[in-house]
């Protein structure tokens, strides 16, 4: 469904190199987990996905070659992105609108899908009487209602409480479970990439190329049972986690041995960053 093939990304004139010849496929069906430390460019790679950002190398869906955004895939960020004007159902409705659906079969396909994250009674409240994990629901609604073939999800529960994330995990799974979706979702928490994906490719630092790719081989039915508390769960996220904290060690020792190069993550491009960067190193 997905081919990446050699993608490279420089930011800041060249400075940063954030992605490097990046080779990842992604099956028909998949839930693939893009795990990495902070800064290593995983949001870049999935936002290239979307045709949000021009990369080198090429990234093709379905056989088509990536060249900006397509209705076939559709991007959820952590910040939900909502439209705070218009209503819950509106706001489902926008991608439908944009291709020229009429407004009743719009208003319908949008309730179907409102369903889908258990937010019906809520179709006509505006996103600032929600809590956050309802304005996720919203938005996780909205992107599917176009009826994408990719799902592309960029740390999408990373600013929810822990009960609430655990909710939504297993909503979204139950989700994919009843669409069939192909699901390319971020995060850098080990215990969200085991519980979700299928497979959890492993970034490096900075920059940015595919460390490994570790199946998860777990029962199915993740969300019915506490697979968290099982062996299998606890051995994966242990081999995550000693992949991970190389990576970190290993940023954190450029970082000491480079003072004033930029921090990963911590790019900030113009003279807004050269003053943050000289006053962190003043700090520290
Ligand atoms: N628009 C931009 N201009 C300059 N540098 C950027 C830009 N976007 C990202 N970067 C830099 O590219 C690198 C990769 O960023 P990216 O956001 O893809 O990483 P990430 O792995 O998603 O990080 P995080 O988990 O912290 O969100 C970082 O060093 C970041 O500072």
């Amino acid at each position: 469904m997905i081919r990446i093939s050699h993608a490279s990304k420089r930011y800041s004139g060249g400075l940063v190199l954030a992605l490097d010849r990046v080779d990842l496929q992604v099956a028909k069906g998949e839930f693939l987990a893009l795990l990495g430390p902070s800064g290593c460019g995983k949001s870049t790679l999935l936002h290239a996905i979307a045709g949000l950002v021009p990369v080198n190398g090429t990234i093709a869906v379905s056989g088509a070659r990536v060249e900006g955004p397509g209705l076939e895939r559709a991007i959820v960020f952590q910040d939900y992105a909502l439209f705070p004007w218009r209503t819950v159902l509106d706001n489902v409705a926008f991608g439908l609108e944009v291709r020229g659906v009429p407004a009743r079969d719009r208003a319908q396909r949008a309730r179907e899908h409102l369903a889908l994250v258990g937010l019906e009674e809520f179709a006509e409240r505006y996103p600032a009487q929600l809590s956050g994990g309802m304005k996720q629901r919203v938005a996780i609604a909205r992107a599917l209602a176009c009826d994408p073939d990719v799902l592309l999800l960029d740390e999408p529960f990373a600013a929810l409480d822990a009960q609430t994330r655990e909710t939504l995990q297993a909503e979204l799974l139950g989700i994919w479970e009843r669409t069939g979706k192909t699901i390319v979702f971020v995060t850098h928490a080990i215990e969200e990439a085991v519980f979700l994906a299928q497979r959890v490719a492993v970034f490096t630092a900075r920059p940015g190329r595919i460390k490994e790719i570790v199946p998860v081989d777990l029962p199915p039915d993740r969300a019915g049972r506490d697979v968290r508390g099982t062996p299998e769960f606890a051995a994966i996220r242990h081999r995550l986690w000693v992949s991970l904290s190389d990576e970190v060690r290993r940023a954190s020792q450029e970082q000491r041995a480079h003072p004033g190069a930029p921090a990963p993550g911590d790019v900030r491009p113009g003279i807004l960053g050269a003053l943050h960067r000289v006053l962190r190193r003043g700090l520290a």
